[in-house]
């Protein structure tokens, strides 16, 4: 499987770099720092690299450094299959805030959407804020789940975007009072249109995961993980052929419109849908599972999917592993490094001890990061 890789990646007034170039190599890459030394800072920059909000799911405002212009620029050279390519982003102070004001250029030349970055580099990450995935909002899960989706199928946020403007414009009927029935039906047969997309793309990334999932052993540091979807839409997937399952959410939309109109919003659709994991070995659901078994099984679900990427697209994406070594003991750590050397993919990771990482040695680039400024590890 070939993998792509940046070789230089360059910010401007990010967060606390006023000025950076960094030559980076392929395979794991290990960055350490103190408390607040500016290491995840140097993942979020990565991850705008792929479209929608970045790791942090920050304000552009809060990005940019303080004290600058309101501007920011991320700059990268990739690498791979097809050949080397220049990306960047950024947003200047004017921009207004929001995915629209973020300005995306590839070799030289303004891109029609942040979408076009995925035809160059696929970038995934797990960051400490994920521990509580399992046992937080459902809405957190829904939207891991369509970022692995759209690691594969680069459609699918315009999918979500398109589904979402259809369901703004529906719950503005309902809190207008609004008794059109034209307008809603005109609507509604959007949103059953792009919902019953959205939740068959989700059901087919369960789908392929979980047999991706079953390729690693039943019991170790990454055990299988029993991965379901509860969800209107998803559920019926499989079961239904889509016409009907567009024609049953329409009807269910125009049955529910007085329910809707009381309760302020549209209470049903796969806006609402759930992912459900649990820990097979252990027959119980992940929200019960000890926070580094928690941890293991996220693990588990993003290696499975880096290599399902990989067999699908042909090119493994590049991870970001924020404070991976945190909850993980030495054996399941090295089993981690281990994996990562055989998908052989660029895989940035952060934590505050370089020892954490001791069995890299010699194989990863090790970066110290000290506050704004990047430069290689002495002893490593
Ligand atoms: N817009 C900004 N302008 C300037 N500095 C910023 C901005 N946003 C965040 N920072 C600074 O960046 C630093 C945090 O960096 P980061 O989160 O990357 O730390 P870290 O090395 O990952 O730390 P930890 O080990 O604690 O997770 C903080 O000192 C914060 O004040």
């Amino acid at each position: 499987m070939a993998s792509t890789h940046i070789s230089k990646l360059t910010l401007t007034n990010f967060r606390n770099y006023t000025a950076l170039s960094l030559d980076l190599q392929p395979g794991a890459v290990v960055f350490t720092g103190d408390n607040g030394a500016g290491k995840t800072n140097l993942l979020e920059a990565i991850s705008f690299l792929t479209p929608g909000r970045g790791l942090r799911r920050a304000p552009y405002g809060d990005v940019a450094r303080e004290g600058s212009d309101g501007g920011f620029t991320v700059h990268a050279h990739v690498e791979g299959e097809n050949g080397d390519a220049e990306i960047g982003t950024g947003t200047t102070g004017s921009d207004a805030p929001g995915e629209a004001g973020r300005r995306v250029r590839i070799n030289g030349a303004n891109a029609k959407s942040a979408e076009d970055m995925l035809e160059w580099l696929r970038v995934i990450w797990l960051t400490p804020a994920m521990d509580a995935l399992f046992t937080g909002p459902a809405g957190d899960r829904r939207r891991f789940l369509d970022r692995l989706v759209l690691a594969i199928d680069a459609s699918h946020g315009q999918r979500a975007l398109d589904y979402e403007k259809a369901m703004r414009g529906r719950n503005r009927l309902l809190a207008e009072e609004s008794r059109d029935r034209g307008w809603f039906e005109a609507i509604e047969t959007q949103m059953a249109e792009t919902g019953v997309a959205i939740a068959a793309a989700r059901a087919e990334m369960v789908r392929l995961l979980a047999a991706m999932i079953e390729k690693l052993p039943a019991t170790g540091p990454f055990p299988q993980a029993d991965i379901s979807l509860a969800g209107t839409l998803e559920n019926q997937i499989g079961l239904q052929p889509a016409v009907e399952i567009e024609e049953n959410f329409r009807r269910m939309l125009a049955e529910g419109r007085e329910r809707d109109r009381a309760a302020g919003r549209t209470l049903e659709g796969p806006h609402r849908s759930d992912l459900i994991v649990s820990h097979r070995p252990k027959a119980m659901p992940a929200e019960l599972c000890s926070t580094g078994e928690q941890k293991a099984l996220l693990v588990g679900i993003i290696i499975s999917h880096a290599r399902l990427c990989g067999e699908m697209s042909g090119t493994v994406p590049i991870l970001l592993l924020d404070e991976i070594a945190a909850h993980l003991d030495a054996g399941r750590r090295a089993a981690l490094f281990a994996i990562l050397e055989e998908l052989d993919c660029q895989a940035f990771m952060t934590g505050t001890e370089a020892a954490l990482f001791s069995s890299l040695r010699g194989k990863a680039q090790f970066l110290t990061v000290d506050h704004g400024s990047v430069h290689p590890t002495e002893d490593a």
